[in-house]
């Protein structure tokens, strides 16, 4: 199976942004979504929302830091739609500030979401991958997985180590798994939001006056995804024409 139509995939954190858009332009080309994140009321309107449009979208609450949870979202989708082709992991956080802050809780979130919720992700699907001899893994990075500024330390760990786990799938892939790192620069979603250090808030105002729309990265990920199955899209990073960054 090559192209989108009839293809099963999983979208973490697709209760916004990024996961919203690539959730709408999916399904818009016939895939079979598994929609998750932890907020249900947004999983529920999104998700209705494809299916009153002809869509094919199921939705399960999950927090990707609960790697039973994941398990669970796995199984529920081979249950659903009898198997997985990809798993988009997307569902993350940034919140900026200097290290000198020691928010040292923010750290802890961003670790457990940004790297160990790819990898329960991860740990969730690979067999049922494997078992097929097939899959497409595409994880969600950021161009700060390529640079580091100040503020953005331990944030930028967490996209370097996505982009390792990236490139780690790839060379063991066996020839079976597709792998795909997608590095966003500054796109208007709620990922700022949650941003608590206002010196940190600030410079990402500044960075994000000139953030490019959710679309952009959903038609990379579609692109990834639409090609054929001997083609491994490994790295694509999309930039506002306008970041410097
Ligand atoms: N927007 C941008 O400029 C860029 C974004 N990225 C990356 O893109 C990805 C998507 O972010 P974006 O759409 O921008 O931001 P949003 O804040 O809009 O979306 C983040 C999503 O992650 C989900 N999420 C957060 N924590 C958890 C958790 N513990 N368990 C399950 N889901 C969770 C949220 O859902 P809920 O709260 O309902 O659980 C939400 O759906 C992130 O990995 C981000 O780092 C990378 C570079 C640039
Ligand atoms: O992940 C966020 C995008 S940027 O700040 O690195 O450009």
């Amino acid at each position: 199976m090559s192209d989108i139509m009839g293809k099963t995939v999983i979208i973490t954190g697709a209760s916004s942004g990024l996961g919203e858009a690539t959730a709408r332009m999916l399904a818009d080309k016939g895939a079979r979504l598994m929609l998750a994140a932890r907020r249900e009321d947004r999983l529920k309107t999104l998700t209705d929302s494809i299916n009153a449009a002809g869509g094919e979208a199921s939705y399960q609450v999950a927090d990707v830091t609960d790697r039973n949870a994941m398990q669970a979202l796995a199984d529920q989708t081979r249950e659903t739609y009898g198997r997985i082709d990809v798993l988009i992991a997307n569902a993350g956080l940034m919140q900026l500030a200097p290290l000198d802050k020691l928010k040292v809780d923010e750290w802890d979130a961003m670790i457990d979401i940004n790297i160990k919720g790819v990898l329960y992700g991860l740990a969730a699907v690979l067999p049922t991958m494997r078992e097929q001899q097939s899959g497409h893994i595409i994880n969600l990075s950021s161009v700060a997985g390529h640079t580091v500024f100040p503020g953005a330390a331990v944030y930028s760990a967490t996209k370097y180590a996505v982009k390792a786990l990236s490139e780690g799938i790839r060379q063991e892939s066996n020839g079976e798994i597709r792998a795909t790192n997608i590095s966003p620069g500054a796109v208007e979603t709620e990922l700022t939001d949650h941003i608590t250090d206002p010196g940190a808030q600030e410079a990402a105002n500044e960075l994000y006056s000139v953030a490019i729309g959710s679309d952009a990265i959903a038609r990379a990920i579609t692109y990834a995804i639409e090609q054929p199955g001997d083609v491994d899209v490994n790295e694509l990073i999309i930039r506002p024409t306008q970041q410097q960054l």
